[in-house]
């Protein structure tokens, strides 16, 4: 049977960036929203950073009103965070780790040090009915203690892997290692999101990682956006996300069928020429 399609959350923090940069009404990161929802976005991502630095909690608060898909917001585990949660009651969340230095999200959230913190908060947001996911490193450890924080969701974070030089060492052994963790979430019964710094470029080979769930991607699409729209941006990350996941698909069956044919002492796919 083939699996679901894995879905598309479209963080739209930097529509709101523009805006700030200058102070003014527009462009509206609710109307981005909209037209990527129309677009067919499976869902919309936006991240409230401490320092406001793009979305506004009017925006949070419109999301939660005027979304068809569902809103995914993340943020950082504090109380002031956690409050605004309970008040907006967003769809899903995702505990993220914060730096009011850093230019983007740096690593993943380190739940086996906050265990307490990040296991409490995991309660109060399912009281209220999220969805909860953590962002994290594909790192076991880390897997293992967002399982045992009561998380039904991770959200492997791609950084590492978007960062390093495509087809270089350190590029494939960050790829292994989040194969690796997503086999292992998915053997402890963990939905896996992955996300950051996905773009045209490098989220076929996401898309193929084994179950895979929802890839969340922002920047790489609004800037897309600027030359083509943002319609066309959405669909373009759409069918790159369909194609790498029907070709993880095919080289998983390849690989079964190999192994089988190994089994039953056929070697003709590996000898035969
Ligand atoms: C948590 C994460 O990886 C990102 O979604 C995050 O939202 C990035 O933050 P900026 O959008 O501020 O770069
Ligand atoms: N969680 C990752 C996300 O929402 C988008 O990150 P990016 O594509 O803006 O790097």
């Amino acid at each position: 049977m083939h699996p679901p399609r894995i879905l598309l959350g479209v963080n739209i923090d930097h529509i709101a960036t523009l805006r700030q940069a200058r102070g003014t009404r527009y462009p509206d990161p609710v109307q981005a929203a909209l037209l990527a929802e129309e677009a067919g976005a499976d869902g919309i991502t936006v991240h409230l950073r401490e320092d406001r630095r793009h979305i506004q909690p009017r925006d949070v608060r419109l999301l939660a009103e005027v979304l068809n898909t569902r809103m995914n917001l993340e943020m950082a585990v504090t109380e002031e965070m956690l409050a605004l949660a309970e008040e907006v009651r967003p769809a899903h969340v995702c505990l993220v780790p914060e730096k009011r230095e850093e230019l983007t999200t740096e690593g993943g959230l380190d739940i086996v040090g906050g265990f307490d913190h990040i296991a409490s908060a995991c309660q109060r947001l399912a009281a209220i009915g999220c969805d909860i996911s953590l962002f994290i490193d594909p790192d076991e450890a880390q897997i293992d203690a967002a399982k045992r924080a009561g998380a039904p969701t991770i959200e492997l974070h791609t950084g590492a892997y978007a960062e390093a030089k495509p087809g270089s060492a350190e590029a494939n052994a960050e790829y292994d290692r989040l194969s690796a963790a997503a086999v292992h979430a998915v053997s402890l019964g963990l939905v896996v999101n992955a996300g950051h710094g996905l773009h045209y470029h490098n989220v076929e080979a996401i898309a193929a990682l084994p179950g895979v769930n929802e890839l969340n991607i922002g920047h790489a699409i609004i800037a897309r956006a600027l030359f083509v729209g943002l319609k066309e941006a959405v669909q373009e990350m759409k069918r790159l996300i369909i194609a790498g996941q029907e070709a993880g698909l095919m080289a998983a069956l390849d690989a079964h069928e190999h192994e089988h044919d190994h089994d039953h002492g056929d070697s003709h796919h590996c000898c035969g020429h």
